[in-house]
């Protein structure tokens, strides 16, 4: 049967990216997705944002929503300082063993700790399950329509302390119009709109960029 295209993303990062160096896995699926097969990844032109981002909170600890074939999670996780606590969530287990692998190959399995499930049941579970008080960074790139009912989970659950980071990819295309609508009315956020575009072309998107202010 065909492969999958997290499979096929996968081998063109054994084929053409170094063991152990991060920078070489990126640029290796970048290649792949901007010359031979498109995958949602955050791509190059978000990834800068995202690691100015990361760079800037030089955070402690880390949430990732969705961690598909987990490009952006070794694009994090390489800015990371030492001891910083990762967690990156994935429900698919097929797209979680890929990911697995692709985080694998750039030697960051030690800075991460990916958990398959689904967000709305492991967010509750964090404080118990995981050892986390809060999150400095919280980085939101799984199903669009599950933006806020998480962010309005992780309040619930004090998961966000004052300066914690929301990060959130896409919201304008697919968009996640009411994610987006809540953070820039609530009075409990800072929001910035990076834009930029959907990742390997040229259409418009951004990232949101929320500070919580408790
Ligand atoms: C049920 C919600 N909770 C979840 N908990 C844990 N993991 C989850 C969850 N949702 C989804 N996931 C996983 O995250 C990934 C899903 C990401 C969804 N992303 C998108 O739909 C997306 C889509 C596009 C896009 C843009 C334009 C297009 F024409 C087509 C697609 C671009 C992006 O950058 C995207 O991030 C999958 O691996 C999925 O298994
Ligand atoms: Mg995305």
């Amino acid at each position: 049967t065909r492969s999958t295209r997290p499979q096929r993303l996968l081998h063109a990062v054994q084929k053409n990216a170094t063991r152990g160096d991060p920078r070489s896995v990126i640029n290796a699926i970048d290649q792949f997705c901007r010359h031979k097969e498109w995958a949602m990844n955050v791509g190059d032109e978000k990834g800068c944002i995202l690691d100015s981002v990361v760079s800037e909170v030089n955070p402690s600890t880390v949430l990732e929503l969705g961690t598909y074939c987990g490009y952006s999670t070794v694009r994090i996780a390489r800015l990371l300082p030492p001891g910083a606590k990762f967690i990156t969530l994935e429900f698919n287990p097929k797209v979680a063993k890929i990911a697995r692998q692709v985080i694998a190959w750039a030697g960051l399995e030690d800075k991460i700790q990916l958990v398959e499930g689904a967000s709305g049941d492991l967010i509750p579970k964090m404080k118990e399950q995981f050892g986390v008080e809060t999150f400095d960074l919280v980085f939101l790139d799984h199903w669009k329509d599950r933006y806020l009912p998480d962010t309005k989970l992780m309040e619930e659950c004090g998961l966000l302390k004052k300066g914690s980071i929301l990060l959130a990819d896409n919201v304008i295309c697919p968009g996640t119009p009411d994610y987006l609508e809540y953070i820039r009315n609530s009075p409990r956020y800072k929001s910035q709109y990076f834009k930029s575009h959907l990742e390997y072309t040229k259409v418009e998107d951004g990232l949101e960029k929320s500070v919580f202010l408790g």
